[in-house]
């Protein structure tokens, strides 16, 4: 098996070109099943997600090609059938953007229920309340769910929380729907706009993406074309926090600066400094990090993928610093690893509080998801000795070459085959330790 082994570079410095972002390609990809001609799509990242997505495409009749200059073309005029394969669908988490982007055109869509990252809690009740609202009927299997509409019609929706997921598929939904749908309580995520963009630019008509309501009066087709999805606004976050971890200076280039503006509030509250340009932000840090308190939020509020990195940067600042986990209250795997490299954090109930200023020790330790992966790297990078890093596909589900990224700001680490006895083993020493 793969790990990722790592130790303290002294002070990152330099910068990094941010991919495309993960969760509006898994959006865009979905959505252009809608179209009535051929699409392509620049700037998505080539990661595992993107590649099971082509995969489910490939098998229902959506021809997708990737050019040498990293273009997708997707093709959707020949597709048959709105079957999806059940375990390519349970592999991640998105995949139920293909029952909103189908449901219109097929009137029927099988696929396994969504997987991905898993903090214990990730319901669907909201896709299935704007869908059924709008005429869909939903029968669950062991495997898989069905989704069925003789005809869907707009409705007007109130969701009961804000969720990304059950907006965007919603709005997928509406766009090739009869009549007027209005979204009420919608998610403002960038995610959301750049879905909302695309599909508008094919001939759509969306109105009020990016607030909380959005009305969707649907067409009868649209027609296919170009576009570039937004930058991933979590890595590029991940990564302003990698300067504070390091006492370093890190740019992130290729970004919508607008899109972190929770984060960078929140890092210059902890003592990070900001530059900014157009498309870059340069994040410099002396290495005193103040204590603070953070509550994630939806969007434009501080996002539960960027509590994992910052829960290892609060690891380092002075004082004593409160996380308060509301999308997610279990999302807190990396809180065990951290504490097993020396960490000084409690738990009570969806909070972390965190005592700062403890020394970390490099050891063995396993990243349960994406984010999860991060923090352990800026972790790492705190600690004395070397880090080693399992459930190295974890991280690989969200980064396009993580490896090369944080070399590319002097960050010493390398990916290494180890034996998955060994390492069980040490990971079975460090957590009997704990
Ligand atoms: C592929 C993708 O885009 N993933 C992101 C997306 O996940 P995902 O789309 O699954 O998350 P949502 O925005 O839907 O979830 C937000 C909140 O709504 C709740 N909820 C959601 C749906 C539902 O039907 N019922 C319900 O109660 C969730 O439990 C959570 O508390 O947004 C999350 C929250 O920003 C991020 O962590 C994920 O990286
Ligand atoms: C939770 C995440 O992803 P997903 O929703 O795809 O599991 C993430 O990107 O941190």
């Amino acid at each position: 098996m793969n790990i990722i082994r790592l130790e303290r570079s002294g002070p990152a410095s330099g910068s990094v070109k941010i991919q495309g972002s993960k969760n509006s390609s898994l959006s865009l990809m979905a959505a252009c099943c809608l179209s009535d001609a051929p699409v392509t799509l620049s700037g998505i990242p080539d990661i595992y997600d993107i590649r099971v997505i082509c995969e489910i495409a490939d098998r229902i009749g959506m021809k997708t090609v990737r050019h040498p200059n990293g273009d997708i073309t997707l093709d959707p005029t020949k597709i048959h059938n709105a079957d999806i394969d059940k375990e390519k669908a349970s592999s991640y988490r998105a995949s139920y953007y293909f029952v909103g982007a189908l449901l219109a055109k097929f009137g029927k869509v099988s696929i396994g229920f969504p997987g991905g990252d898993n903090f214990v809690s990730r319901p669907i009740d909201q896709h299935v309340k704007g869908l059924t609202a709008m005429g869909a009927e939903f029968s669950f299997h062991e495997d898989h769910y069905t989704v069925t509409a003789k005809k869907l019609t707009g409705a007007d929706i109130y969701f009961d929380t804000i969720t990304s997921g059950a907006t965007i598929n919603c709005m997928l939904a509406a766009v090739l729907a009869e009549g007027r749908t209005v979204l009420r309580g919608a998610a403002k995520d960038p995610e959301v706009v750049d879905t909302a963009i695309m599909l508008n630019a094919f001939g759509a008509k969306i109105s009020g993406a990016g607030t909380d309501t959005i009305r969707i009066d649907g067409v009868r087709s649209l027609a296919g074309g170009q576009h570039t999805v937004i930058p991933d606004r979590l890595i590029a976050g991940a990564f302003l926090m990698t300067a504070g971890i390091t006492g370093g200076s890190v740019t992130v280039t290729d970004v919508i600066p607008d899109h972190l503006g929770s984060c960078i509030a929140k890092l210059t509250e902890i003592g990070l400094q900001f530059e900014f340009g157009d498309q870059s932000i340069t994040a410099v840090s002396t290495g005193t990090l103040k204590a603070t308190r953070v509550r994630t939020a939806m969007y434009p509020g501080f996002a539960t993928d960027l509590q994992q990195p910052l829960t290892a940067l609060l690891t380092q600042a002075q004082g004593r610093s409160i996380i308060n986990e509301k999308i997610y209250p279990k999302r807190f795997q990396h809180v065990a690893q951290l504490r097993r490299m020396g960490a000084d954090i409690d738990m009570r109930g969806s909070a972390a509080f965190i005592r700062g200023g403890a020394p970390l020790k490099g050891s063995w330790v396993h990243a349960s998801d994406i984010r999860a992966g991060t923090c352990l790297i800026l972790a790492g990078l705190a600690a004395d000795g070397p880090t080693h890093i399992t459930g190295v596909e974890h991280i690989e589900r969200g980064y396009e070459d993580a490896l090369a990224a944080f070399r590319s700001i002097g960050v010493r680490l390398s990916l290494e085959q180890v034996d998955a006895a060994h390492a069980e083993e040490k990971l079975r020493i460090g957590s009997a330790k704990l």
